[in-house]
């Protein structure tokens, strides 16, 4: 698993918005966006290409598309929605599947309350989205559903990770055979005892869309 830190000056500047407690639902929902298309940025380095001719006014060239099939790019409700429009504004293209996933706030095991995606997957590459990596069991379980139906390229993007939680994803999908990535806005000093990330930014799903 390769874990890519997103080191710019405008991420920790919006990061550093996003995680202030006065910062309002409004404000967090458009940093979210903003954020997302700049790590999309580095997290789409790989997307496979195909070439293509094209005439410009000038001349004949050569240039490249996204190749086919389309990547697959998978937000984990809820929280993972508030990264979708500015991830497929980079991707337009991209063909979106949506995973439900919830995390038990005390044994911090990860449910899966919903599944709208493809039957087969093989072949594609996937782009999954959750703000947050704290104990890594939700991203583990996601990760591991996907590859199951054949993805066989995964790259997750959270805009925060835990230290804790990266080792432990790590370790979860060690056996799986196709290449995953982590890109993540910023890698945090820890987790705390109910399982949030510190400093972290709270309840991402909460700040995004209230509380449930
Ligand atoms: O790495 P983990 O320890 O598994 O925790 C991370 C998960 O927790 C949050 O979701 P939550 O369960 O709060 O659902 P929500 O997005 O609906 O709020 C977050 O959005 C991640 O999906
Ligand atoms: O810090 C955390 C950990 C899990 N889920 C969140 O939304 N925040
Ligand atoms: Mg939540």
């Amino acid at each position: 698993m390769r874990v890519h830190v997103a080191d710019h000056p405008l991420i920790a500047h919006k990061l550093t918005a996003l995680r202030d407690k006065d910062t309002d639902s409004p404000t967090f929902r458009r940093l979210a966006d903003e954020l997302v298309t700049l790590l999309a940025y580095e997290a789409t380095r790989d997307v496979r290409v195909e070439p293509v001719d094209i005439v410009t006014p000038v001349a004949p060239t050569r240039g490249i598309k996204l190749a086919s099939p389309k990547p697959l790019v998978v937000p984990i409700l809820r929280a993972g929605l508030g990264m979708l429009d500015g991830m497929v504004r980079l991707l337009p293209t991209a063909e979106v599947g949506f995973l439900g996933m919830v995390r038990n706030e005390e044994t911090l095991e990860a449910t899966t309350y919903a599944n709208r995606l493809p039957d087969d997957l093989s072949g594609r590459q996937c782009y999954v989205l959750d703000p947050m990596l704290a104990t890594g069991g939700t991203l583990a379980a996601a990760i591991r559903y996907l590859v199951d139906l054949g993805a066989d390229d995964i790259t997750a993007i959270t805009l925060l990770a835990a230290p804790e939680g990266t080792a432990r994803l790590e370790e979860q999908i060690a056996d799986l055979k196709v290449p995953v990535t982590i890109v993540t806005g910023a890698m945090d000093e820890r987790l705390n005892e109910h399982g949030y990330i510190v400093p972290g930014l709270g309840d991402a799903g909460d700040r995004l869309y209230g509380v449930v």
